[in-house]
């Protein structure tokens, strides 16, 4: 196992530590929150009494897997919501959408009453924030429109594999290199105010904590 698997691996088992009998949980997407769905789904085979919201097809096909019950929609309030990242700030901003599921993750953290994310310590990105791509979901029609107006706000984007990559919503992902992104409050605003923009992959001041895993321990930020 690789030395960012295996911190993925102890993040998502702390975070596992927070869930409690009862709880509805919010489930993130992508390698960090597989780790932590096949850690919850052995307190469920134990007697863990839990119901989750998934933010992907990928997740909720895993979660059931693991015999973990997954709603497709949920009127009231998450308890918390477990979710990893590409990259986090200084101030516990995110880049998301790494795995294409930014729209749904972010539906989900923004109807949790905590959210919990899991990562290696590379995450930490601190003033590299946003040398990762930002990923931005866009509507398929008049995508190369939409991106030129992305790109006027100081940015290089590629379509994620030529087009060809479609989100669980019937959108596309438009990768975008900003290079250094100092306020990302801003950013996602001006992103989000273009017409055939979806959802934007900057998750601002939305984070309750983040673990970050490391060679043998866990370490937690606590933001509010
Ligand atoms: O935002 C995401 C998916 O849309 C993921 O949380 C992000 O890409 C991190 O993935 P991984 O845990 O595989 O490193």
């Amino acid at each position: 196992m690789q030395n960012t698997d295996k911190e993925k691996k102890i993040a998502a088992k702390e975070a596992v530590q927070l869930i409690k009998d009862g709880m509805i949980i919010g489930i993130g997407t992508g390698s960090t929150v597989n780790y932590f769905i096949e850690e919850l789904g052995k307190k469920v085979a134990s007697g863990l009494k839990v119901k989750g919201v998934s933010s992907s097809t990928k997740s909720s096909d895993l979660a059931r897997s693991y015999g973990i019950e997954i709603m497709d929609d949920f009127e009231g309030t998450m308890d918390i919501d477990v979710d990893g990242a590409d990259q986090v700030d200084g101030n516990g901003n995110l880049i998301k959408g790494g795995g294409g599921a930014l729209l749904r993750e972010k539906i989900v953290a923004f109807n949790s009453r905590r959210v919990c994310i899991i990562v290696d310590r590379e995450k930490m990105a601190g003033d590299r924030f946003g040398s990762f791509p930002l990923p931005v979901e866009v509507t398929p029609y008049f995508a190369s429109g939409t991106i030129k107006h992305i790109e006027k706000l100081g940015s290089h984007c590629k379509l994620r594999q030529n087009g060809n990559f479609v989100t669980d919503n019937g959108n596309l992902i438009a990768d975008c290199e900003f290079g250094k992104i100092s306020d990302p409050c801003i950013l996602e605003k001006k992103i989000k105010s273009i017409p055939g923009v979806v959802e934007v992959g900057l998750f601002v001041n939305m984070t309750s904590e983040i673990i970050v895993g490391s060679e043998n321990s866990a370490k937690f930020i606590k933001l509010k």
